[in-house]
């Protein structure tokens, strides 16, 4: 399968892009009440068979796919439907990354506060989902560094269980680079700076793509 770097501009207005990511986090607020809803029998039978309702309204005008990268009205690049950034994706946090190159080649942070639904073992994160944004933070970093790429491998080190509903800080910066490989290094972080996740990972440019020098920042 190719990917296309060829980002073009969105043919859905701003306003409607605004409206998809209100819907969004309202789907994101219903996640987190189901996953801790205590209603009784009869009441949660009731609002399934209404939510059915709804799921029928917003299949009978389908897209073919999800949002691909696309050029904002703001120029920046965008990618509304990915499962770690964006605005038009329940399933995202979604993670809103900085820059910060005081960290490295690359450097980046992101606030992160993990949520019930994201549960692991009792009471604390899955480390699937700690996997999941490590990944998407330190293939930002290599981006970032204008060597974008895939992820060759991507490797951690769960030091401490990580707490839902807290505050937390993820971080990531190029660590080192040869020909089209790119090593980025990461954490998941506590407030007093305790380490948490630890993770490695190589991203591997494909040749049949542009140089990156210049490669901006993806927001959701
Ligand atoms: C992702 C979009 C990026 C868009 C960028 C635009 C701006 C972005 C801005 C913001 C970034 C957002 C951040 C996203 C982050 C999320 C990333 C993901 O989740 S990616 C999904 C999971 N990963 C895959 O699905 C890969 C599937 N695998 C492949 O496609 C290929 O295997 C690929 C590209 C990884 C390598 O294919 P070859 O054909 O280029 O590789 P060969 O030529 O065989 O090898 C080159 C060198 O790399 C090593 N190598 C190849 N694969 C390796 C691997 N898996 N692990 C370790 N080394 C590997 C080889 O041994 C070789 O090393 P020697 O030159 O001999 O030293």
């Amino acid at each position: 399968m190719t990917f296309d770097l060829a980002f073009t501009e969105d043919a859905d207005a701003e306003s409607r892009l605004e409206a998809l990511a209100a819907l969004t986090r309202q789907t994101r607020e219903l996640m987190d009440a189901v996953a801790l809803t205590a209603a009784p029998e009869g009441e949660l039978a009731e609002i399934a068979g209404e939510l059915a309702v709804l799921t029928e309204r917003l299949r009978a005008v389908s897209r073919q796919s999800t949002h691909p990268f696309h050029i904002g009205s703001d120029g920046t690049l965008r990618h509304v439907g990915n499962a770690v950034i964006g605005s038009g994706n329940p399933f995202a946090l979604p993670l809103v990354i900085e820059p910060d190159p005081s960290t490295g080649e690359g450097g980046v942070r992101a606030d992160v506060t993990f949520r019930p639904i994201h549960e692991g073992p009792p009471g604390s994160v899955h480390g699937g989902v700690s996997a999941l944004i490590m990944d998407h933070l330190l293939g930002h970093a290599a981006a970032l560094a204008g060597r974008g790429g895939f992820t060759g491998t991507l490797t951690l080190r769960y030091v401490r269980r990580v707490p839902y509903g807290e505050p937390l800080a993820a971080t990531a910066a190029v660590a080192r680079t040869e020909g089209r490989k790119t090593w980025v290094e990461g954490r998941i972080a506590d407030q007093a700076g305790t380490v948490l996740v630890e993770a490695t990972g190589l991203f591997i440019t494909p040749t049949q793509w542009p140089p990156m020098r210049d490669a901006p920042s993806v927001a959701g």
